[in-house]
């Protein structure tokens, strides 16, 4: 998963180490020479006059423990690099211009102090970047159904060919597993043979599908599942919608509709990972449209590039929710932006 990423923020990890390293051998190397001009001028040597310039002495010995590091000219090519590479990995160009600030704001000046090794330092400024536009209103997922009254009413929405169906068959796997029952609702009733393929997933699942005949009210679907669910007891709706997008007007119409007659708890809207920067754009326009409350990314076992894992939940202001990863009903994980961040940096 993301292992072009992970490549290409290895290297920046290996140039900015390098600069560091050059940066603080030009210090040392100036502060030697500094103190070494002060000893010729009295006779004696640096040491016994004690006359090393303070702040190049201060600047010198805080290599060793990390606390000065750059100026924003050393790490000029880096970051120029870091850039080209991001946005060659589909990272939204805000999110990627978001996390050159977090790093350059880290790792220049005294903003933070660092009391270990370059190598350590430039991992955390990495580190920090990514969590900043990567755990972006993150909520947990589970304490949410559980804290919710039941049914738990949760609409997918996003456009067709994506993996939504299997999604909703794989989280009603997922909470099966936690013990909660879910009845599945085909609200896409404008796709032709949508109704067979959720039957399909719902038998394998023993899971109730409400479905109506193809062009009928999505709403309606929808309503008649919160209505099983409240009288046998369900814990959980989970239904999904047209993804057409032919139109703003015309989902946002449906949406409004869901909203008012059935109120869901959650919006979720799911793309590919695969589909990068066009997912990223999708997911802002359905956030326009339908004020979705979190993303689920399939494909994400395919997808090397990570631009949509990383760009989604800036672009949003919504968390990524889960990520699939691959095509059994086992294949979603819970998403966690410390745990990407560590796979990212190698560090999991
Ligand atoms: N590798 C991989 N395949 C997936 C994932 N999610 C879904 N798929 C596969 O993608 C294909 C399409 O998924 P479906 O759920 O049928 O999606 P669809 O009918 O194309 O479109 P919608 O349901 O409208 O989104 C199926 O073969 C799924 O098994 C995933 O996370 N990883």
């Amino acid at each position: 998963m993301f292992e072009g990423l992970k490549e290409k923020l290895g290297s920046f990890r290996d140039d900015a180490e390098e600069a560091a390293e050059e940066a603080a051998d030009d210090t040392t190397d100036d502060t030697k020479a500094e103190a070494d001009e002060a000893a010729a001028e009295t006779g004696q040597s640096a040491e016994e006059t004690g006359n090393e310039d303070p702040s190049l002495g201060a600047k010198a010995k805080s290599l060793a423990t990390g606390k000065v590091i750059l100026d924003e000219d050393d790490l000029e090519e880096p970051l120029w690099d870091l850039e080209m590479a991001l946005l060659e990995s589909d990272v939204e160009m805000s999110v990627a211009e978001e996390i050159l600030d977090t790093i350059e704001a880290d790792l220049t000046g005294e903003r933070r102090g660092f009391t270990e090794q370059t190598e350590n330092i430039v991992t955390a400024a990495l580190r920090d970047a990514l969590l900043e536009v990567i755990d972006v209103g993150q909520f947990d997922f589970d304490e949410h159904v559980a804290a919710s009254e039941k049914p738990v009413v949760i609409v997918f929405t996003g456009v067709n060919g994506v993996g939504k169906t299997t999604t909703i068959a794989k989280l009603a796997k997922y909470l099966d597993d936690r013990g909660y029952s879910s009845v599945l609702a085909n609200g896409d009733t404008y796709r032709a043979g949508a109704n067979e393929q959720i039957q399909e997933h719902a038998e394998r699942l023993d899971k109730k599908l409400i479905s109506h005949e193809r062009g009928g009210d999505p709403t309606a679907v929808i309503y008649d599942a919160v209505e099983y669910a409240e009288a046998n007891d369900v814990d959980v709706v989970l239904g999904d919608t047209a993804g057409r997008l032919h139109t703003s007007n015309d989902l946002m119409a449906q949406l409004e509709k869901l909203d008012r007659i059935v109120d869901p708890d959650l919006t979720i809207f799911v793309d590919e990972a695969v589909a990068g920067q066009d997912a990223v754009n999708r997911a802002k326009e359905f956030d326009s449209a339908a004020s979705i409350d979190g993303t689920i990314l399939t494909m994400a076992d395919a997808d090397a590039q990570g631009g949509a894992a990383i760009s989604i939940s800036y672009v949003t202001g919504k968390p990524i929710l889960f990520l699939g990863t691959g095509q059994t009903y086992d294949d979603l994980e819970k998403f966690d932006p410390e745990t990407l961040v560590d796979d990212l940096l190698g560090e999991a």
